[in-house]
């Protein structure tokens, strides 16, 4: 598969901020990606510099082959939804979907109709009238319908309830599947696209800790729970990530190669043992202790998991 962005090497300061820390990864053709951090981790940032609307310290950034800076053959390729997507203040969204189907080669003025339709969006409001949810809609409208090869959602839904969130998901996942292309999606809400996402991208303080198929790191992150030496016993054949103990049992976050032996190990020790959620992965891999241990040891960590 070929890759459609190149990353190497990738720091980007601000004063006295090291945003991005010597990143590099590819994002394989017709993935979608998930690009996954705490706050201040980076990801904007990086997302920025893709788009060419911020400049890297140092580094190599490949679009399409191609440095994206002022470089029209890869910015129409390319789009970018963010969460505070600002409109100029007169336009109404009939207006903004005109201007969008004018900037994206592939866009689908079908598809957009039906999604404005799906998100219940007044076609001729003002965008100063609209709530924050349906600007977050409007956004995703334009994100989905432009079929860019290549298409940012960064938080994508400030505002969005629930029900409409879901929406976005289906209608994502319908879309991609009929028109493959390349999707970054950066979120907070982990359990909510642990089943969209196949390619997992973790920034922790600038630093690239994970970068691994989505299959691959749901089996070799366990949670096992039971009497305390069985757990010290099982924990011995991975890297503890987290404990919590009470009286004399303990639950522990293990990483590791956990195939079928794994499972008969636990069970012969009387533990329970299940898969660890992207989103316990994610929040254990990146919390304030184990930060510096997973931080210090990211080259090892993205090896292990490859
Ligand atoms: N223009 C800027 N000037 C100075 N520091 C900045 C600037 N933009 C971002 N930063 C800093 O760079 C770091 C990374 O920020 P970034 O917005 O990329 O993080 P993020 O992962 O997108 O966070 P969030 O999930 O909260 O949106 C943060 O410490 C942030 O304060």
């Amino acid at each position: 598969m070929s890759a459609v962005v190149t990353v190497t090497e990738l720091t980007k300061r601000y004063r006295g901020v090291t945003a991005l820390d010597g990143v590099s990864f590819s994002l394989a053709e017709h993935r979608i990606h998930g690009l996954l951090g705490r706050n201040g981790a980076g990801k904007t940032t990086l997302m920025q510099i893709l788009t060419a609307q911020n400049f890297a310290t140092s580094g190599e950034v490949s679009v399409f082959g191609q440095h994206p800076y002022e470089n029209e053959q890869v910015l129409s390729r390319i789009s970018f939804i963010k969460e505070s997507q600002t409109y100029p203040s007169h336009l109404r969204v009939t207006h903004v979907l005109r201007a969008a189907r004018l900037v994206y080669p592939g866009w689908d003025e079908e598809l957009a109709q039906r999604l404005v339709d799906v998100f219940q969006l007044p076609r001729g409001r003002n965008v100063r009238k609209l709530s924050r949810g349906m600007l977050s809609a409007l956004g995703i409208v334009v994100g989905l319908a432009s079929r860019a090869p290549l298409t940012f959602f960064d938080e994508p839904y400030l505002g969005l309830d629930a029900v409409a969130r879901q929406l976005f998901y289906d209608h994502l996942l319908a879309d991609y599947a009929e028109h493959p292309r390349t999707i970054v999606l950066s979120t907070h809400l982990i359990d909510e696209v642990s089943d969209l996402i196949e390619h997992v991208l973790l920034i922790d303080q600038g630093r690239l800790l994970l970068d691994v198929e989505a299959e691959a790191l749901r089996g070799q992150v366990v949670t096992v729970s039971g009497p305390v030496a069985a757990v010290d016993e099982f924990t011995r054949t991975g890297t503890e990530l987290h404990r919590a103990s009470l009286g004399g049992t303990a639950r522990a976050t293990v990483r590791g190669d956990f195939g079928p032996a794994a499972h008969d190990r636990a069970r012969s020790l009387g533990l329970d043992l299940e898969a660890s959620s992207l989103q316990d992965i994610v929040v254990r891999l990146t919390t304030s202790h184990n930060g510096h241990a997973a931080g210090s040891t990211a080259a090892a960590d993205k090896e292990a998991v490859r």
